[in-house]
C-alpha cells in the first residue's frame, strides 16, 4: 500500500465469531452448513440448521442462539422469515429473492433493526452494473437470460429444441418461475428496479449447465456478461452450484466487515 496502511488495518473487523443459523437443508443449504462445519469461513460458526419439520422451539431456540440467519428454502419461508428475523434485529441472507416480486415495495417486508442481505446467488457482475447505474436508470437496459433443461422449468414436454418459454419483467418472471428466477429479482433490485429488468427464459433440452447471459446498454457503457453454470446434482439440474459460494463470500465477507468482492490483504504475521 502506498500510504503505509493496509486496507484491513482502517477498517473494523468484528471482534467475534458471527454465529449463523441456515434455514433450508436442500441443494444451498446443505452446501453452506457443510462448508462452515468444515471451518471453510474463519470467523462464522453454525448454531443451527432448520428444515420445514424443525418446531417453533426449535426454531425460536436457534434464532436466539444465532447472529445472522441464511435463508435457502423457499419463498414461503422467507415472506415468513423476513420480517420475524429483521424484527429480532439480526441480519437474514435471503436465497429466495423471488419473495420481493410479491412486495410493490421490498423494504414493507424487512420488519428492522435487522437488514436483509441477498447473495449475487447464481450471477456475477452486480458491482459493474450497479455501478453503471448511479449515472442515471432512464436511460439504461438490461435483459437478463435463464438457459436452463426444461425440467429445471417444470417444462415435461420432450422438447427437440431450445424454446423460449417467457419473456417479461423481473417481477413477472419470479411470480411465474419463483423456485428459477431469484437470481433476476437479485439483479432488478440491484439495478433498474423489478419492473425495468426484461427477463427471458429459454428452456433448452440440451443443456447439461444453466446459462444466464446479461445484457447492459446506458450512456456510461455496454455490457454483455455470460455465466454458465455448474449445477448442484442433488437440484435436479435447477440450482447453480456457485449460489451457495455466493452466500460464503457473503459471510466471509461480514466476518471480515467488508462487502463481497473487495480484496483484503492482511497484515503479515
Ligand atoms: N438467489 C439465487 O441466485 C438462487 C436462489 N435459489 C433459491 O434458493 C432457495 C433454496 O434453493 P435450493 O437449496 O436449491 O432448494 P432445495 O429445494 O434443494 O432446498 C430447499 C430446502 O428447504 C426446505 N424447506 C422448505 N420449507 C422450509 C421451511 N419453512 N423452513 C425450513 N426449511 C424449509 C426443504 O426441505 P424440507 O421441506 O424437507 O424441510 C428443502 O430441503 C430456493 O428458493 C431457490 O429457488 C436457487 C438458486 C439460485
Ligand atoms: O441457480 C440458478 O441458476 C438460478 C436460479 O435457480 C434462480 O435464480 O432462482
Amino acid at each position: 500500500m502506498t500510504n503505509g496502511l493496509s486496507l484491513s488495518s482502517v477498517l473494523p473487523t468484528p471482534a467475534k465469531d458471527v454465529a449463523v443459523c441456515v434455514v433450508g437443508a436442500g441443494a444451498i443449504g446443505h452446501a453452506v452448513a457443510d462448508a462452515i462445519r468444515h471451518d471453510e469461513v474463519p470467523g462464522v460458526h453454525l448454531t443451527a440448521v432448520l428444515c420445514s419439520r424443525s418446531t417453533v422451539a426449535e426454531t425460536e431456540h436457534a434464532l436466539e442462539a444465532s447472529d445472522l440467519v441464511v435463508e435457502a428454502a423457499t419463498v414461503a419461508a422467507a415472506r415468513e422469515l423476513i420480517p420475524h428475523v429483521t424484527r429480532l434485529g439480526k441480519d437474514v441472507v435471503v436465497c429466495s429473492a423471488g419473495v420481493f416480486a410479491e412486495c410493490a415495495d421490498p423494504e414493507v417486508l424487512v420488519d428492522g433493526p435487522g437488514r436483509v442481505l441477498l447473495p449475487t446467488g447464481a450471477l456475477g457482475g452486480f458491482d459493474i452494473l450497479a455501478a453503471a447505474a448511479r449515472a442515471g436508470t432512464a436511460d439504461a437496459r438490461l435483459r437478463h437470460t435463464t438457459i436452463k433443461r426444461p425440467t429445471a422449468l417444470g417444462v415435461e414436454e420432450a422438447l427437440t429444441a431450445p424454446r423460449e418459454v417467457f419473456r417479461g419483467s423481473a417481477r413477472e418472471a419470479a411470480l411465474r418461475f419463483p423456485k428459477t428466477s431469484n437470481s433476476s429479482v437479485t439483479l432488478a433490485l440491484a439495478t433498474l428496479g423489478l419492473d425495468r429488468v426484461e427477463v427471458v427464459v429459454v428452456a433448452d433440452p440440451a443443456a447439461t449447465e444453466t446459462r444466464h447471459v446479461l445484457e447492459w446498454t446506458s450512456p456510461v457503457g455496454r455490457y454483455e456478461l455470460s455465466f454458465t453454470n455448474a449445477v448442484d446434482p442433488s437440484s435436479g439440474g435447477r440450482t447453480s452450484a456457485v449460489t451457495a459460494l455466493s452466500v460464503l463470500e457473503v459471510l466471509a465477507a461480514l466476518a471480515r466487515g467488508v462487502g463481497p468482492g473487495v480484496v483484503v490483504v492482511e497484515p503479515a504475521g
